[in-house]
């Protein structure tokens, strides 16, 4: 059993405890990736993560409110927040906290596979939800993306390979993220977004290089090779100097030039 794997597992087990009710917290069609996407290029999507199962603790000592102002105070264009308990340490209170601190879109990183978690994450303050190609059959992905599209969201659909990539692409995703994250062995390789690239970009959907991305220059890296946006969350949550890094992030811009 891989990682992924079990996570979806313990996924399943925990739905029950979810309710449908509650009031959505977002705010009209305000805190769209999508608008951020088409005005700004690189877009940053800075992640809040506390622990993840590939690396343990991260970081441990940080709160999501002051974090997420730092995020929005250096440049960040959007926010995903990772709301998974048992293997990140996140939850939903502090998808809300991040809501009401900062006036930035924000994703509900979790490990989606029913309805009834989508409306939770909006009633929270998600105005985008991921959506991992390899963790649903096509069935459920395209019911997933349906609904929540008709609950006024927006969806990150992420992809690995050739195969996940041709499955987004036809279900009509508007933004696609490539993970260079393999989510059963951990092993990280930017070029999984270099290979990717042509394909996504040739449908026309916005690309977002997740995971793996340190510096500057693998943010280069991925923006050279067609990347719309990052989505970073270990090296700004370690980060002694998360002004200059998020600078040296959006600095690409320059260096890749471009538009969609
Ligand atoms: O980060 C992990 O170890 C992980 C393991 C299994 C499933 C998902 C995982 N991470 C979720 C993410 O996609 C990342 O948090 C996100 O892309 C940011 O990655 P990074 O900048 O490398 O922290």
């Amino acid at each position: 059993m891989t990682i992924l794997d079990r996570i979806i597992s313990e996924k399943r087990r925990t739905l029950s405890n979810l309710a449908y009710s509650g009031n959505s917290r977002r705010n009209g069609t305000t805190r769209s990736l999508l608008k951020q996407l088409e005005k700004n290029k690189p877009v940053i999507i800075a992640e809040f993560k506390r622990a993840s199962p590939s690396k343990g603790i991260i970081n441990n000592l940080l709160q999501p409110d002051e974090q997420a102002c730092l995020y929005e105070r250096f440049g960040a264009d959007a926010m995903s927040v990772l709301t998974d308990t048992p293997f990140f340490k996140g939850n939903f209170t502090d998808l809300t906290t991040v809501f009401d601190a900062v006036s930035l879109p924000l994703l509900c990183k979790d490990f989606i596979i029913d309805e009834r978690q989508i409306v939770y994450a909006k009633n929270h303050g998600a105005t985008v939800i991921l959506l991992i190609v390899a963790a649903l059959t096509k069935d459920q992905l395209k019911q997933l993306f349906h609904f929540a599209i008709n609950e006024g969201l927006e969806v990150l659909v992420e992809v690995h390979n050739k195969a996940e990539a041709e499955r987004a692409i036809e279900l009509g995703a508007e933004i696609i993220g490539v993970n260079n994250r393999d989510l059963h062995t951990f092993g990280v390789d930017l070029q999984v977004t270099e290979s990717l690239a042509p394909l996504i970009k040739e449908s026309g959907a916005f690309l977002i290089s997740e995971s793996g991305l340190k510096t500057g220059e693998d943010v280069a890296r991925v923006i050279n090779a067609g990347a719309d946006g990052i989505l970073v969350g270990e090296a700004l949550m370690k980060s002694e100097n998360l002004e200059l890094l998020m600078r040296q992030m959006k600095k690409t811009q320059n260096l890749a030039g471009g538009s969609k």
